[in-house]
C-alpha cells in the first residue's frame, strides 16, 4: 500500500522572531553529512515499512536554502529509495519568497515536485520587518511568477494573523493581496507565541503588543468570509483551496492516516505507533552514524488514544469526522465512546451533525480549542 512521507530540512538563511519549528541557522552546519544521514534513514524506512509513496512533502526549516547540488542529492536519495507515480502523487516543497532561483525551481520540477508552498505571512513592509522576515512584497510576486514559468500550477501561500501591530484593516489588505496572486491554495495561521522564540522573550517582558482575542477572532472571521467569496473553500480550520486543490499530504494527517517522517525532528505514524525523531542536527546525524534509528520518542497508541486522535484531527476538517469511517476503523460507534461530550457540544451549538459526519459549526471553528478542551475534560 502507498503511504505519505515527510522529509525535514532544518536549515534557514535567517531565523524569524515567531518560529518554533525545528530549524537552525544554515551557515556552518554539516549539511552534506545531514543529507547522507537522511539517505540512510530513507533506506532503513523503505526496507522496514515499504517503498511506495502517494504524497511527499519536503518541509523545514527552508528546503530551498540547499544549494542546487545538495537539492540534487536529496532528490536522488528520494528516488533511489522510494517509488511514486509522478502523474498521481502530490509532491510538495516549502520555499521562502527570497532565495528562490529559476535554477532551483527547475531542479524541483525535474525531480517531480508538483506543489510549491510559499511562506509569505504578510505583505505589509512594517509587519514583515517586525516578525523578522527578510523578503518584500515584490519578492512574493516574483517568486509566484518564476514558479509559474517553471511549470508550477499548484502553488500555496501561507499567511499569518494576530501579528504584533496588525490591525483588521492591515489583515484585510493581506487577504486582498493574497487573492490577487490567484494561487491554488491558502493557509491562514494564527500566530502562536511559543517558548524559545524571540517573540516569547518579548512577550514575557510585556513588550509584545498583540492585537488581542477579539481582534484576532475578527481576522479569523474575515478570512472565513473573504476567501470563500473569492472561490476558495475552507476545508480545514486554517486551510482554503480552489476545488480539487486541497493538500492531500496534510489531509493524511487530519484523516489520521499513516505517514513516514524522515530527518531531524520529523514525526511519523505507522501501524498505530507514533515516533518523533531527535531534533538537534548533530545528534540526529550521530545516531544514524552509530547505526541506530534516530528516535527520541516512540509510543504505541492505545485503541482509546487512536479514537481520540481520529476525533480531534478529523474535527479540524470542515467536513468533520465520518461516523462510518470511525465504525469501520474501530468496530464501534463514535457515540458509544464520546456520547456525553458530543451531546453537550451539539446542544450548545459548537458541533453539528450532517451527512453522517460530526463537525464544528462556524462558531465552533472560532472556538476550536475550547471544544477540544471540553472533550478532554470529559475523558
Ligand atoms: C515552519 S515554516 C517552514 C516554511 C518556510 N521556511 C517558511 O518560512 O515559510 C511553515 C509555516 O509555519 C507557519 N508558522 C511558523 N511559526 C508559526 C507560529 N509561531 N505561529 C503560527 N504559524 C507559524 C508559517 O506560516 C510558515 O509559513
Ligand atoms: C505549518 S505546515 C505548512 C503547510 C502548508 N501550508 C501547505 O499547505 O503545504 C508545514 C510545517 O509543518 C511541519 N511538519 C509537517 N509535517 C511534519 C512531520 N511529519 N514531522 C515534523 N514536522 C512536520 C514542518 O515544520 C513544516 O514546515
Ligand atoms: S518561519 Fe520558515 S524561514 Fe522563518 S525560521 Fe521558521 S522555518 Fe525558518
Amino acid at each position: 500500500m502507498a503511504i505519505s512521507a515527510y522529509f525535514h530540512i532544518p536549515f534557514c538563511a535567517h531565523i524569524c522572531h515567531y518560529c518554533d519549528f525545528n530549524k537552525v541557522f544554515a551557515a556552518g552546519q554539516p549539511i552534506d553529512d545531514y543529507l547522507r544521514a537522511m539517505d540512510k534513514e530513507m533506506a532503513w524506512t523503505a526496507a522496514e515499512f515499504g517503498r511506495r509513496l502517494q504524497t511527499l512533502f519536503i518541509g523545514g526549516g527552508t528546503p530551498t536554502v540547499l544549494e542546487p547540488a545538495q537539492l540534487g542529492r536529496l532528490f536522488e536519495s528520494i528516488h533511489r529509495h522510494f517509488q511514486f507515480d509522478r502523474s498521481t502523487a502530490e509532491f510538495t516543497v516549502e520555499a521562502n519568497p527570497d532565495g528562490l532561483t529559476s535554477e532551483k525551481l527547475a531542479i524541483l520540477r525535474a525531480a517531480g515536485v508538483n506543489r510549491l508552498s510559499i511562506g509569505v505571512q504578510t505583505f505589509d513592509p512594517e509587519l514583515l520587518c517586525a516578525i523578522g522576515r527578510t523578503h518584500r512584497r515584490e519578492d512574493v510576486v516574483r517568486a509566484v511568477e518564476m514558479a509559474r514559468e517553471a511549470g508550477f500550477v499548484n502553488i500555496s501561500v501561507d499567511l499569518m494573523y494576530g501579528l504584533p501591530g496588525q490591525t483588521l484593516a492591515l489583515f484585510l489588505a493581506d487577504l486582498e493581496a493574497a487573492l490577487s496572486l490567484e494561487v491554488a491554495h491558502l493557509s491562514v495561521y494564527s500566530l502562536m507565541v511559543e517558548p524559545k522564540t524571540m517573540f516569547y522573550n518579548e512577550w514575557r517582558k510585556g513588550r509584545l503588543r498583540l492585537p488581542g482575542e477579539e481582534a484576532e477572532a475578527e481576522m479569523y472571521e474575515a478570512a472565513m468570509d473573504r476567501l470563500p467569496a473569492g472561490g476558495y473553500r475552507q476545508y480545514e480550520i486554517s486551510n482554503y483551496a480552489l476545488p480539487g486543490r486541497e493538500s492531500r499530504h496534510n489531509l493524511t494527517y487530519w484523516n489520521n492516516e499513516e505517514y513516514y517522517g524522515i530527518g531531524a525532528g520529523a514525526h511519523s505514524y505507522i501501524d498505530g505507533v507514533r515516533r518523533e525523531n531527535i531534533g538537534p542536527v548533530r545528534h540526529y546525524i550521530a545516531a544514524i552514524e552509530r547505526g541506530e534509528w534516530p528516535h527520541r520518542a516512540v509510543r504505541r497508541l492505545t485503541v482509546r488514544e487512536q479514537m481520540e486522535e481520529e476525533l480531534f484531527l478529523g474535527l479540524r476538517k470542515t467536513e468533520g469526522v465520518s461516523k462510518a469511517r470511525f465504525r469501520q476503523k474501530f468496530g464501534c460507534e463514535m457515540d458509544d465512546v464520546f456520547g456525553a461530550a458530543i451531546r453537550r457540544e451539539l446542544a450548545c451549538g459548537r458541533l453539528e451533525e450532517t451527512n453522517g459526519h460530526l463537525r464544528l459549526t462556524k462558531r465552533g471553528r472560532l472556538l476550536g480549542n475550547e471544544v477540544f478542551a471540553a472533550f478532554l475534560g470529559e475523558m
